[in-house]
């Protein structure tokens, strides 16, 4: 069946921010000209304090997502927010297994596939994030992770592919100013649709963004944008100067398949 991959671009802002600068964020990227809702969906994820703020601000164009969320629907789980809570302030996206999530604070791969099964089980869209460490790319063992962390969506944790997003963030080119050459990208972007292609079907290969986050810059996002598996990105740092990210919005690059 053939087809065309929207483009993504997500800004993680992480914990940056508070209401004024996201105000004059926000207001600076939605006055900007941004390419048709046909060619990019863009996205952006405050800290969870700020998401119903920001949600009132983004208008039609632009659309809010959580950095996180917690495995179960309430409970005794200070300092968590649920699925069902997103969903509440009418919100559709989550991020999940951020690699800051996973190094800084310990999220385990089954911890991130118990999340992910149950936010999609509530109809959120995942944004599910993997990536190896410096010294796992230089002994070699990137795939075999890639792998690894792709391996935790199988066996049912995943009951609607077209509600998923793959981020490939090397954790050595997030926040590094280092980032993965336009080759490295796509040779990781490959594999991750080489693997949705034999793990689960040609045609969720065919249809699912594969998105590349780590120092993605308005000097680099073209070039990167280029690759043929390459279909958005994760930005950080750069998502919070609003004509950075305006830049990088605009090097959407969406790829048709057969
Ligand atoms: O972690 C990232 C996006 O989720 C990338 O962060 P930087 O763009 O700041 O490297």
């Amino acid at each position: 069946m053939t087809g065309s991959r929207k483009f993504f671009v997500g800004g993680n802002f992480k914990c940056n921010g508070n209401k004024s600068s996201l105000q004059t964020l926000i207001e600076s990227i939605i006055k900007s000209t941004l390419p048709a809702s046909e060619i990019v969906d863009i996205v952006v994820s405050p800290p969870s304090i700020y998401l119903e703020y920001v949600n009132q601000l983004v208008g039609q164009r632009v659309q809010v997502a959580a950095q996180n969320c917690y495995s179960e629907t309430k409970g005794a789980y200070t300092g968590e927010i649920s699925a069902e809570m997103i969903v509440d302030i009418g919100l559709k996206w989550v991020i999940l297994g951020h690699s800051e999530r996973r190094n800084l604070f310990k999220e385990s791969n089954q911890l991130i596939a118990k999340k992910t099964q149950h936010a999609l089980s509530q109809g959120l869209s995942v944004i599910f994030c993997i990536g190896e460490l410096l010294e796992q790319r230089e002994t070699n063992k990137t795939e075999q992770v890639l792998d690894e962390q792709l391996g935790f969506l199988l066996n049912g944790v995943v009951s609607d592919w077209s509600k998923v997003v793959i981020a490939y963030e090397p954790v050595w080119a997030i926040g590094t100013g280092k980032t993965a050459s336009p080759q490295q990208a796509q040779d990781a972007h490959a594999f991750i649709r080489k693997w949705l292609s034999e793990k689960v079907s040609k045609e969720v290969a065919n249809a699912t963004r594969i998105l590349y986050g780590g120092s993605v810059t308005a000097t680099n996002s073209a070039e990167l944008s280029k690759q043929l598996d390459v279909d958005g990105f994760l930005v950080g740092g750069a998502s919070l100067v609003a004509s950075d990210f305006v830049t990088i919005i605009n090097t959407a690059n969406p790829k048709s398949y057969l």
